[in-house]
């Protein structure tokens, strides 16, 4: 696993500002085993632990699966799974979630959590390259059937990654991007960007511009977290 240090995680440069949203309505709000599984995952992976989708981030994308009526979806990109747990925790009983990511071993720290929560039923972990995950699937039932997918896995693979989705998630259903806006960096000059941040950088320059462009698909740029755009399929 990568090891080099992320810079604080997302888009809002104000700390202050940043501390009073996870203070006054993010921390209150978030589920006991989410917390746990935050805690635990920054025991172990220290500054990795960035990765994570933040609490205000977990709470959008809960309402947003809520609001939908999702019962099918998919997540590409697991680590230890707070997403995955957000995820099930907003999907009904009898929801189902897809999560693929070539780490077993980092899902398995969140497993006891979400196995804690009462969730665990909901969730087929598939252990894989996303790419090939997804190709298997199309291979085996080319029928859209997901009605959200959360797309948090290697960063300049998203573009492959929206071209089979728009195959497997509904017509009216979601696609969410995380990081599209690269911890701010999408508007520095490249020697300004830690060089090992370089390369998601030009990916997501390209990928922006790339959605932007799609007439397949309704766009939403969502300034919360590291930024998450929506596209929501149209055809
Ligand atoms: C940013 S983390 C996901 C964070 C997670 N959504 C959360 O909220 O904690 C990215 C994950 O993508 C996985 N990953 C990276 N490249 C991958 C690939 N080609 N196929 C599958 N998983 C991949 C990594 O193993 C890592 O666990």
């Amino acid at each position: 696993m990568e090891k080099k240090l992320l810079p604080p995680k997302g888009i809002l440069k104000s700390e202050a500002l940043k501390k009073y949203i996870f203070e006054t309505t993010a921390y209150p709000r978030e589920h006991e085993q989410l917390k746990k599984l935050r805690e635990a995952t920054v025991l172990k992976y220290g500054n990795l632990s960035e990765m994570e989708v933040p609490v205000d981030e977990g709470h959008f994308l809960s309402m947003l699966i809520k609001i939908m009526n999702a019962k099918k979806t998919i997540e590409l990109g697991v680590f230890t799974g707070y997403s995955l747990l957000t995820t099930a925790l907003a999907l009904p009983h009898d929801g189902h979630i897809t999560a693929i990511d070539i780490d077993k071993e980092a899902y398995e720290v969140g497993l006891e959590f979400i196995k804690n929560a009462g969730v665990d039923h909901k969730i087929n972990f598939i252990q894989s390259d996303c790419l090939q995950a997804l190709d298997k699937m199309l291979s085996e039932n080319p029928k859209p059937e997901f009605d959200f997918a959360f797309v948090d896995a290697d960063k300049p693979n998203y573009a492959n990654m929206h071209e089979r989705l728009m195959k497997l998630v509904k017509v009216g259903g979601i696609i969410a991007f995380d990081n599209t806006l690269w911890f701010g960096f999408v508007v520095e000059k490249e020697e300004n960007v830690p060089e090992h941040m370089r390369v998601n950088r030009k990916a997501f320059l390209d990928l922006n511009k790339q959605l932007a462009a799609d007439p397949r698909i309704e766009l939403s740029q969502v300034s919360i977290g590291d930024g998450v755009t929506l596209c929501r399929r149209l055809v």
